[in-house]
């Protein structure tokens, strides 16, 4: 099986660096590694002789790419070499490579670009520190002025390695080369949008340093989690497989839970129920058939329900409406012990309320599901939560704060688990973004913690699978489509 993708904070490889550096590797090796990657992918670039501009910034980032000119330069490339910065005023392994160029050097803003078949960006990597401004800033603006190929070393100079977030302006890549591990900024949004394609080149670092750095955010990707998919074993019973309850929102709001408690059936849950006010009864009855269905009044009526032991995972939350009452369902749900999906109206309900959900979920297995909208209401006055500018340290600090597993939805969907492992989803589409899209994905994650996986895992293997039926299906994608297209997603999982 492949080992799970870890990424690593720009914080974290230089833990890893050191890790490696402490082992006996001169740093220099490390930037010479990674200046003949960089160089490797241009050759794979631009034909033989080809013109190529590499602008290097003042520190180790610019080293790579001065290690790169250099290489390419041996090799028969018209190369010319811009600085942000004066060549003496260069430090550490950069200083040492930087003695090694062997030609002329401009200042950036004098480095033409317009003839070049390929401009290589080495402004600024892992130690991008603020916004962008003066020379720098003008130099971006012409590299994406200039509407040739650009190569970005590491990461496109401006996109914060941690966050993907642009520091005021940032460098439009057809390809980033990286090195050892991928960094989150190369998949959360919108730093995803200017990598081009990402490659990572091994420059030495091994398995031993990235753990060394102790990082714990992963590419959300079946490695993370197919292990704990459960198959049926041959005497295995529906019972075994688990029972999902999914409460439903009123007489004209009854589609969220339907569709939840479809794809919970789909993705294995041996049993699924429907929780209906009793006013839906009736709608809610003309449109199930393999879902079971029960009337429900209310918290109590949740409560009642919940007697029967084997309804072992339940959603609650989708279009029930954002008022008291939701709220007693969610308390009624959480002294249940029961594993548990909160989204939507359940978590609206408490906007600026968290504070009464603080540790509420030690007890069992809960994942919430929030937007980024539901998110900031959820947390409103908790500026701890709401304010980092990674959005994995924010799902983070949710999760923590809660005890649950916290799925932060979008593009860029993170997730997080209270123990700080988190995962960054990287398959999805836009088209996933329609009516009721949310509600499929409760329900997935509901019916796989029905069937036992731990709340990180089910979160996680619900947000991939998810977002692989709707990439599958495409243009013309409708909620409804969704669980249908669980089966051939987890056939192709579980190879059966
Ligand atoms: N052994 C290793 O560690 C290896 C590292 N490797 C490479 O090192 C890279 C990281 O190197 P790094 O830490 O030197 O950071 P880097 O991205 O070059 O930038 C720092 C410089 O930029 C400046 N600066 C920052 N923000 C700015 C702004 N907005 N506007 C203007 N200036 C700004 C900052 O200035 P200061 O903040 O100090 O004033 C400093 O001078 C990494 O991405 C990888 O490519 C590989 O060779 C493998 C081995
Ligand atoms: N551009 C996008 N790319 C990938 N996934 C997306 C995109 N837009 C939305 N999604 C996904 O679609 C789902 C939408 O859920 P949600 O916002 O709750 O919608 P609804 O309330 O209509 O069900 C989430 O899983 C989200 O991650
Ligand atoms: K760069």
């Amino acid at each position: 099986m492949n080992a799970p993708e870890l990424l690593l904070t720009p914080r974290e490889m230089r833990k890893a660096d050191a890790s490696v550096i402490r082992s006996g590797t001169p740093g220099v090796t490390l930037m010479q590694n990674a200046g003949a990657a960089v160089a490797d992918a241009a050759r794979e670039m631009v034909s033989p002789g080809a013109r190529i501009v590499v602008l290097a910034g003042p520190g180790q980032n610019g080293g790579d790419g001065i290690v790169a000119a250099t290489r390419l330069r041996e090799q028969g490339y018209r190369v010319s070499l811009g600085l942000l910065g004066k060549r003496e005023a260069f430090s550490g392994d950069a200083a040492l490579v930087a003695r090694e160029w062997p030609s002329d050097v401009v200042a950036v803003d004098g480095a033409n670009l317009a003839p070049a078949e390929l401009v290589i960006d080495a402004l600024f990597g892992g130690g991008l520190s603020r916004e962008i401004e003066g020379a720098a800033r003008a130099a971006i603006d012409r590299i994406n002025m200039s509407g040739g190929p650009v190569l970005a070393v590491d990461l496109p100079s401006g996109i914060d390695g941690e966050t993907g977030a642009v520091r005021g302006i940032a460098v439009r890549a057809a390809r980033t080369v990286t090195f050892a591990a991928r960094k989150p900024g190369h998949y959360l949004l919108p730093g995803r949008t200017f990598c081009g394609d990402v490659t990572v080149a091994d420059i030495g670092v091994g398995s031993s340093d990235l753990q060394a750095s102790g990082g714990r955010t992963y590419v959300n990707a079946p490695a993370l989690w197919r292990e704990a998919i459960p198959r049926p074993g041959p005497s295995s019973h529906k019972y075994e497989r688990g029972h999902v309850l999914v409460a439903s929102g009123g007489a004209t709001r009854t589609g969220a839970a339907r569709l939840a408690a479809r794809a919970a059936l789909r993705i294995g849950a041996g049993v699924v129920t429907v929780a209906s006010p009793p006013e839906a009864l009736g709608v809610n009855a003309a449109q199930l058939t393999a879902i079971m269905l029960r009337g429900c009044d209310g918290p109590e009526g949740l409560h009642a329900i919940l007697a029967d032991e084997r309804l072992n995972a339940l959603v609650v939350g989708p279009a029930l409406g954002v008022t008291a009452v939701t709220r007693a369902m969610v308390a009624v749900a959480a002294q249940a012990r029961r594993r548990l999906v909160l989204d939507a109206d359940a978590l609206t309900s408490f906007e600026g309320l968290a504070s009464e959900l603080h540790q509420g979920f030690r007890s069992a297995p809960t994942v919430i599901t929030p937007h980024d909208g539901e998110f900031t209401r959820l947390f409103k006055g908790h500026p701890d939560i709401l304010d980092p500018s990674s959005k994995v340290e924010r799902a983070r600090r949710a999760a923590a704060y809660l005890s649950a597993v916290a799925v932060l939805k979008g593009a860029d969907t993170v997730i997080a688990a209270p123990d700080g492992r988190a995962a960054i989803n990287a398959n999805g589409t836009p088209y996933l973004g329609t009516a009721g899209s949310g509600d499929v994905l409760c329900g997935i994650i509901a019916g796989l913690m029905a069937q036992h996986l731990p709340a990180f895992e089910a979160a996680a293997a619900a947000v991939w699978i998810h977002a692989e039926a709707g990439a599958a299906f495409g243009a013309g994608l409708i909620s409804e489509d969704l669980p249908e297209l669980i089966p051939e997603v987890l056939q192709g999982l579980l190879g059966a």
